[in-house]
């Protein structure tokens, strides 16, 4: 058990690939053993860096090209899950940085009194006002509405490259359940999904939802990926090896890929780690993470896209489309926050964000 730990312990520590790390890995495999067997106990070991992603050739390579044969939808249509009566700020965020930075459409499916806050805010949004709190409905209509709401959505589900389940979703347990049949809709249907804000708050109580999903993206901040820890892992977060704890977070809910946001963003899928640090702004101004969730659900269908496309000629490393979406996602979020904090410095709000975000793309990878 011992060799076990420290064999286990090595491979929590560094994402090399020498030849005696790799004879380590058999071994670990050999005895059944796993990053994720006993994580709590072993983590002793030095914090090795996670390698930064070579963002600016994602995005280059991922992004389609402005081609005239293309008809309208083909760019990306994304949907967001979120907007109740607290919050119409951050699905609004998400939503309208889909369409920034490419897509061609972008709903939003929210409750009935955030739906016209929405809409007001713009005309380029399909606002479907269909969720329910638990105040607006009486006990005994709790599941003929749960399925109207649920066949709503799940109406348009094929038609979607990506959803984006939580930007101010609020915590209703009524909608949460009616959600939590959205996402395993989703699931059935293959939809990549985003989780983030109370998304995460959903999933992170009923794991069942992700686990094992190949096509699901957690977004946790620092909260977030606390609560995470504490009921996946069982354990506190430890910042003295936060790439292995990731890993380790990540195998545990079958490899779905998670972006922990921060000082710097780091990104796994269980199998490697990415980080993305390049400057973005001093401003922790909310919504932000929103932007990153409508852009994550962008570029992910934009990879899946190009790795179709690309028929085992995919140029760019690594390979996994939800990987390459966050990768993407952060790289140019930080960039446009940048951009805006050059110009708006201690004023600098989401919506100046999202105004950067076109410029930001275009300076990496121009339209023409
Ligand atoms: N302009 C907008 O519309 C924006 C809206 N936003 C939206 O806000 C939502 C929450 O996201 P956030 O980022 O505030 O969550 P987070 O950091 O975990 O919490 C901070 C602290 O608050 C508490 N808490 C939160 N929600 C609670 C609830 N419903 N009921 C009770 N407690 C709650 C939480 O407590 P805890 O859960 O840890 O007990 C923690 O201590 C989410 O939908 C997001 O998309 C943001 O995107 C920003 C822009
Ligand atoms: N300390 C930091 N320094 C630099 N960038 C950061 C820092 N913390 C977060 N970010 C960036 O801001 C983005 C949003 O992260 P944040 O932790 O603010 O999300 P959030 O709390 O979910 O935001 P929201 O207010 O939208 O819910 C991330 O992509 C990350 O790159
Ligand atoms: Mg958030």
């Amino acid at each position: 058990m011992s060799q076990l730990t420290s064999l286990s312990s090595a491979r929590n520590c560094t994402l090399s690939s020498s030849a005696v790390l790799r004879r380590q890995h058999f071994l670990i495999r050999s005895l059944g053993g796993g990053v994720h067997s006993n994580f709590c106990t072993q983590n002793r070991m030095q914090e090795t860096k996670p390698l930064e992603a070579d963002a600016e050739n994602i995005l280059r390579a991922i992004t389609p090209t402005l081609d005239p044969t293309r008809h309208k939808g083909q760019a990306g249509k994304i949907a967001v899950i979120g907007g109740c009566r607290e919050y119409t700020g951050a699905p609004y965020f998400a939503a309208i940085s889909a369409l920034k930075i490419g897509a061609d459409l972008s709903h939003v499916f929210c409750t009935k009194d955030a739906a016209p806050v929405i809409k007001s805010y713009s005309p380029e949004l399909i606002v479907h006002p269909i969720l329910e709190e638990s105040y607006s409905i009486g006990d005994g209509d709790k599941k003929y509405i749960s399925g109207k709401v649920v066949a709503e959505v799940d109406k348009w589900m094929e038609r979607f490259d990506c959803l984006v389940v939580g930007p101010g979703l609020g915590r209703d347990p009524f909608l949460l359940d009616c959600v939590s049949e959205i996402i395993k809709q989703a699931r059935q249907s293959n939809v990549p999904i985003v989780l983030d804000g109370d998304g995460l708050f959903l999933v992170t109580n009923s794991i069942d939802l992700v686990s094992g999903y190949p096509l699901a993206v957690l977004t946790p901040n620092v909260n977030e990926y606390k609560r995470l820890v504490q009921k996946v892992l069982n354990c506190e977060v430890n910042d003295q090896d936060a790439q292995g704890q990731l890993l380790s977070l990540s195998r545990r809910i079958g490899g779905v890929t998670i972006l922990r946001k921060g000082k710097s963003d780091l990104i796994t899928d269980g199998e490697i780690v990415k980080s993305v640090s390049i400057y973005g702004s001093p401003r922790r101004c909310g919504g932000q993470g929103d932007i990153l969730s409508g852009s994550v659900a962008v570029f992910l269908s934009w990879a899946r896209q190009y790795i179709l496309a690309a028929e085992g000629n995919v140029t760019i490393r690594p390979t996994n489309p939800t990987v390459l979406g966050c990768i993407a996602g952060s790289a140019l979020l930080r960039k446009a926050a940048s951009l805006a904090f050059e110009n708006r410095k201690r004023s600098t709000l989401t919506g100046d964000i999202i105004e950067y975000l076109g410029r930001s793309l275009e300076d990496i990878c121009p339209a023409y």
